[in-house]
Order: C-alpha cells, then sequence, then structure tokens
C-alpha cells in the first residue's frame, strides 16, 4: 500500500488579477504537474485536507478540526457549489477511527467547503465530484488554534487508518504558506464584523461581492507596495517546506501559534492541513518529495506552495 499527496496553496486571485506571464506560466506548470501525478496515481479516494474563511464555519461553533460525511461547496469567488461526492460509509469509518484513537474529532452531515477545500480540487480533477473524496476541515484563521501537535496527532491517524485500506488514496492539502490576506480577526474586528465573524451564513450577494472586491484591492495594493499587510516570508517557508521535504514530522510540534502569526501572517495557520498531510504520509512510512515548487507571488497574497510526494511501495 502506499499513500499519495498534493499540497498547494489556494488563492481566490488566480484569476482575478495580472501577474507577471513567468510567474503565470511557472504556477501553470506546477499544476499542470501536479495533474499529471494524480493520473499516474489514479485514486480512488480523496481526502481533501483544507482550511475555511468564514464561509462554512463561524465562531458561533468553530472547531479545530471536522470530517464530513456530506459536504458541498459554497461557490465563493465562483468556485464550484454543490455536492461532493462524500463516500459516506467509508468517511463514517475515518472518523470512528480517529475518535477511537481518542481524538475528538468532530463530524458534520452537511459541510459547507470554500475555496480553500474547492480550489484544489478543481485544479486536479476540473470539478469536486468526479472521485470520491472525504473533505477534513481544518481551523486555518479562527483563534485561538489548538497546539500544532494536535494536528500532527490527527494527520498520523488519518494515516494509520489509510495504511490499511484497500484503495488508491490521495491526500491533498490545501493553504498556506506565509501571508496574511485582509481576514478579519475578532480581536481587532468591530461589532459589525464580528457580528459576521459569529454567524455570517448565507451573505447577500451584494456582501460576498464587497468582500471578494476587499481581497482584490487589496492584492493589487499588496503587489504595489502599498498594503497594511504583513509581508510574505519566504525564509519561514524555506525552513517550513524543509521540515515537510524531510519528514522530520515532529518538528511541526515547534510551531508556535503566536510566532507564526507575528512572522508569517495571520492564515499562515492554513498550513496545519500540510501538518495533517504530512503526518498522515509519515504515519504510513518514508516518503519521497517529487515536485516543489515555491515564489512568493504578492498578486495572490500568498507565499506560493506546490509539492507532491507519496510513500514509497511498502512491500505487502
Ligand atoms: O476570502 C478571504 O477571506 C481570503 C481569500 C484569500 C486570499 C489570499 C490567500 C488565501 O489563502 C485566501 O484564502
Ligand atoms: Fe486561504
Amino acid at each position: 500500500m502506499s499513500l499519495s499527496l498534493v499540497a498547494m496553496s489556494h488563492t481566490p486571485l488566480l484569476h482575478r488579477v495580472e501577474v507577471d506571464p513567468q510567474v503565470r506560466a511557472e504556477v501553470d506548470g506546477a499544476f499542470e504537474a501536479v495533474r499529471a501525478f494524480v493520473a499516474e496515481v489514479d485514486p480512488e479516494l480523496v481526502i481533501t485536507i483544507g482550511p475555511d474563511h468564514y464561509n462554512g464555519f463561524f465562531y458561533d461553533t468553530m472547531p479545530p478540526f471536522c470530517l464530513g460525511l456530506g459536504a458541498y461547496g459554497l461557490g465563493d469567488y465562483g468556485t464550484a457549489s454543490g455536492a461532493l461526492d462524500v463516500p459516506t460509509d467509508i468517511a463514517e469509518d475515518l472518523a470512528r477511527h480517529v475518535q477511537g484513537e481518542d481524538i475528538d474529532l468532530t463530524i458534520s452531515r452537511a459541510m459547507g467547503v470554500d475555496h480553500g477545500a474547492v480550489q484544489p480540487l478543481e485544479v486536479i480533477f476540473g470539478q469536486i465530484d468526479t472521485v470520491p473524496t472525504i473533505p477534513v476541515f481544518v481551523n486555518g484563521v479562527a483563534a485561538p488554534f489548538v497546539p500544532m501537535r494536535r494536528i500532527r496527532a490527527l494527520g498520523e491517524s488519518i494515516g494509520r487508518w489509510a495504511a490499511g485500506r484497500p484503495e488508491r488514496i490521495l491526500v491533498i492539502a490545501s493553504g498556506g504558506l506565509s501571508h496574511d490576506p485582509p481576514v478579519p480577526q475578532w480581536a481587532t474586528a468591530t461589532p459589525e464584523v464580528r457580528a459576521g465573524l459569529l454567524d455570517g451564513r448565507n451573505p447577500t450577494p451584494q456582501a460576498r461581492a464587497a468582500r471578494e472586491q476587499r481581497v482584490v484591492d487589496t492584492a493589487h495594493a499588496f503587489a504595489a507596495g502599498t498594503a497594511a499587510i504583513l509581508d510574505l516570508n519566504p525564509e519561514w517557508d524555506a525552513q517550513f517546506l524543509r521540515v515537510c521535504r524531510e519528514g522530520e514530522v515532529a518538528a511541526f510540534d515547534d510551531y508556535d501559534t503566536d510566532e507564526m502569526a507575528a512572522t508569517a501572517g495571520n492564515s499562515s495557520h492554513e498550513v496545519r492541513s500540510w501538518v495533517t498531510a504530512f503526518s498522515a504520509l509519515s504515519a504510513v512510512g518514508d516518503y519521497a518529495v517529487e515536485l516543489e515548487y515555491y515564489r512568493p507571488i504578492r498578486e495572490f497574497i500568498a507565499g506560493f506552495g506546490v509539492m507532491t510526494a507519496r510513500t514509497k511501495e511498502i512491500t505487502a
């Protein structure tokens, strides 16, 4: 049995903001290489791990992580809406396994997933319902956060489950790396914005358009060097990618929540998706990274990383 992985940043600016043609070609090339990798893996089951940005999860109930027994795209930024093809019985088996390993996993039978989970599925498969897919939400924006060791434990538990399954499984991690997009923070939000962070479900089309335009405007300002957001941190990103590449997943435990936000941006916590996925891989066995792409891309408001990896064949 081997387990395969794709980890990739997401950005709703992908087709909303012009970027240097050389950069566009690089990113398109990385996506093309990911699609070729996945075609070769030919997964029978996908576990997609991603954050949400106050589209599906709000502060009225904010779990550290949640597994979807049923899920649907929320359609923000024009991403796909509608049902994912969640194999509910298999998803429930995974949930029981993780809970049985003393990890208090939240489950949802109707989990709304936003661009964070949907964009990688669209980049890789073109749609969100072509392969049986189990979505796992991992909080990447709403403080306070559980210590990173709990995220590693979640990933390792998922990996131990995957190791016992007959299917060819692909784990997808979405988000990161260093970045500080204008996602509101409870601590500094106005009462009106806090109301949206508490329960901003089903925003009006006007409210959603205004929010998305604000992000696009911030991207243009960031590229022009005039945005008041934390800069990308290529050094931090390089160190994080090194831990992923070298497979010493225990090193993820050293990532301190407050330090991450201060040095890599409030949304750097999205790398918790990567921590989950690489910890799953490491629980199955030694693995090798095959593709690694990275570039700080201000137009996308992201230290933009793409990685593929798979465990080395394990003799049955
Ligand atoms: O819609 C939002 O609140 C943030 C959108 C967004 C922008 C850049 C990078 C991201 O990872 C991201 O999610
Ligand atoms: Fe994001």
